[in-house]
This record gives C-alpha cells, structure tokens and sequence, in this order.
C-alpha cells in the first residue's frame, strides 16, 4: 500500500520545509550497513542465497510485533516494480541508483508508511536501514535508525565481530556501518568562490561531499551531501555530533556569504532572483538542468526575504516532481524529451502560481 502510494506522489517525508535550518538544510540522513551472518555478500552471493536473505528480512518488517515497535511498513521486491518506478524511489531519494538498475530477483525494499525509513535489500551489503527527516535532524534519524535496527537485529542474526564491529561488504564502512549525511543548499557560498575552500576543508576533516544523488553523482541546483567517511573508531553518536558540528560551521559560512551578497550585490542579487522568477513562472519549455539553476535562486530569495508568497515545501517538492521518471509517471506513458520539458513547465508554473 504504502509503495504504491509512493510512487504516485512526489512527497515524502523530508520535504517537510520544517525544522532547524530548514532553509539551508533540506534534509538528514542515516544509513546503516548490515549484513547476516552465514551469507555471502551480495556481490559474491548466487541468487538461492540472495533470496533467502530477501525473505528473512521481508519476514522480519512484516512481523506483526515489528510493526507495533517501529510502525507500518511495506515490502516489495524489486523485479515486481517496472524501470520506471525504480527511477521514481530514486527520484524521491529512497533507494540508491545502484539499486535500481539491478534487476535481480533477490533485491528488495522496505518502506515505512510514512516513507522516514528505507531498507534496501541486498545492494552492497544485504540491508542499507536509511532513515530520511526534513532539515537538520541528524539526533532524531539517528534515533529512529538505532530503532528499526535493533527491532531487526532481535530476528535476524548480524554479521558482527566484537573487535571491528559490524561487517560490511567495502571495508570503508566496517565498525558502525554508519553515514550520516545532510542535503544543504549553497548558493551564496558558491556565489562567492568559496565552495572548493570548503569541500577541500571539509574532507581534511573526514567528510565528502557528493551531488544530488550521492555517490558519483553531479551538483545540481547549488545542492550538496555532505557525509562521514569514517565509520570505524568513533561511536555512532561521535560520527552525528561531529557532522552536525561540521554542519552548523557550514550553515554559519553560508549566511554570512548571503549576507556579504546583501550588503554588497543586492541590486544584482534581486535582478537574479526575480528573473529565475520570471523564467520559471512564465516558461512553457524547460530543461531539468536549466530549472534547477532558477529553482535555487528562487529558493535563495525566498530564504533572504526578497520574495513571499512562495512555499518552501513546494520547492522541495518540485526537486522531484519535475524529474524524468516523475513526469513520465505523472503522464502515465513515455514521453520523449521535449514533452517533459514542456510538462516540466507546466508543473512550475502552476507551482508559482
Ligand atoms: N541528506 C540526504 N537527503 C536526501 N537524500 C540523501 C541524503 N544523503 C544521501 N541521500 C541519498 O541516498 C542515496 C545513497 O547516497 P550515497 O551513495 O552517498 O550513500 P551510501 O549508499 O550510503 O554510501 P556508500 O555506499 O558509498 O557507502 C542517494 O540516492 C542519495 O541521493
């Protein structure tokens, strides 16, 4: 029930709009790695194997006392959803790309009902738990996360060794198996040259920065995550507490560049602004690079105060309304290129108006 209704509205949890430092943060994440015991990992596992451990955890999320202890979830296998929908789960940030160009049998998810918790079955390691909440609310994810995982952990027997901690398909994520990231938005601080400063700090201090998508994936929109790279050593609540410092030190660098732009540039700051404004509410074709470019402007100057009447949640909506996969699904068939750009138009008009 729940992925069927995921799959035909672009909301989702973390697009609330609400919460600390919802106007820079759009969004917190924690994943944890797991693996069972006596299973190999899935890029070694036959598909017998890689079933089994499908149906363990389905049994698991789908065990009426999991449900009274973390709440409603769904399940599906992937193979049972079609290319598109996948992209949609991807387009929504609730499964990996990884995951969703694999078609095998044994590759699964699970869905909380109100779409805060995705467990990814058997992509690198047999369980990736990610809990997804708007803003900066890296504690409460990671609350939530430890839950689901030790209402799984008392089913399913882990992979787990008592000097290196839990076992991970890629060694970068034995010990916790955890990353923390969070979704800024960095306009002002790209505006002014800053950004590779920054990332270049960021990662001598243990964080990578990766795009929209996560990893391997391109910037868009003034978009970032920033994560953990260590997961062994530190204690689970050292690794959020230290990117949740690193963040709020990000958030400060952030205002005071939209600052610097305001008492430097304001004419040419509002010029910018409204003529994203312009664009995007009174373009008929767009591209989903070009839209992106004015939807973080337009963003920016909803954020300084420069522009009303348009809603935040909204904004965080049309990241993945105006998406390929989403426009396809919202048209119910395919449709080439200059369709999309003309519905993604339209949806942004509307949005605006
Ligand atoms: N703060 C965030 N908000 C929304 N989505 C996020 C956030 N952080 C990561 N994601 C999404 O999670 C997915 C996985 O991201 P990424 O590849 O960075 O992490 P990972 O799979 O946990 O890491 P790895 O496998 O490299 O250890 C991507 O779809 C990405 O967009």
């Amino acid at each position: 029930m729940s992925i069927e209704n995921a799959l035909k509205n672009p909301y989702t949890k973390w697009m609330e709009g609400k919460g600390p430092y919802a106007s820079i943060v759009i969004s917190s994440r924690v994943r944890l790695a797991r693996n069972l015991v006596d299973y190999p990992f899935p890029h070694v596992q036959n598909r017998d194997a890689g079933k089994k451990v499908a149906f363990l955890v389905r049994d698991a999320v789908l065990d009426p006392r999991f449900r009274q202890q973390v709440g409603g979830v769904d399940f599906v296998f992937l193979n049972e959803l079609s290319p598109l929908d996948r992209m949609v789960l991807v387009e929504k940030h609730l499964i990996s790309p990884q995951h969703a160009a694999e078609e095998g049998p044994e590759r699964g998810l699970a869905l909380s009902d109100d779409e805060a918790v995705s467990i990814m079955v058997n992509e690198e390691d047999h369980l990736r738990i990610q809990v997804l909440f708007p803003a900066l609310q890296l504690e409460e994810a990671w609350e939530l996360a430890s839950g689901v995982d030790d209402a799984l952990e008392s089913r399913l027997e882990y992979a787990f060794d008592e000097r290196y901690g839990y076992l991970t398909c890629c060694p970068t994520n034995v010990g916790t198996g955890l990353r923390a990231s969070v979704m800024v938005h960095l306009p002002a601080v790209a505006m002014t040259n800053q950004a590779n400063r920054l990332f270049t700090a960021l990662s001598k201090l243990g964080f990578v920065v990766r795009g929209l998508y996560g990893e391997g994936t391109e910037a868009r929109g003034n978009l970032f995550q920033v994560s953990n790279q260590i997961t062994l050593g530190p204690s689970e609540e050292e690794i959020i507490g230290n990117l949740a410092s690193v963040c709020r030190q990000i958030i400060e660098q952030e205002e005071m560049a939209r600052e610097k732009l305001r008492k430097d540039a304001l004419t040419q700051l509002e010029d910018m602004v409204f003529r994203s404004y312009g664009i995007l509410s009174n373009a008929y074709i767009i591209s989903s690079e070009e839209a992106m470019v004015h939807l973080s402007n337009v963003r920016l100057g909803l954020d300084m105060g420069l522009l009303r009447n348009v809603n935040i949640r909204k904004l965080n909506e049309l990241l993945v309304e105006i998406r390929p996969a989403f426009l396809q699904k919202l048209a119910g068939e395919e449709i080439d290129a200059f369709k999309r750009d003309f519905k993604r138009a339209e949806i942004i008009r509307s949005a605006l108006a």
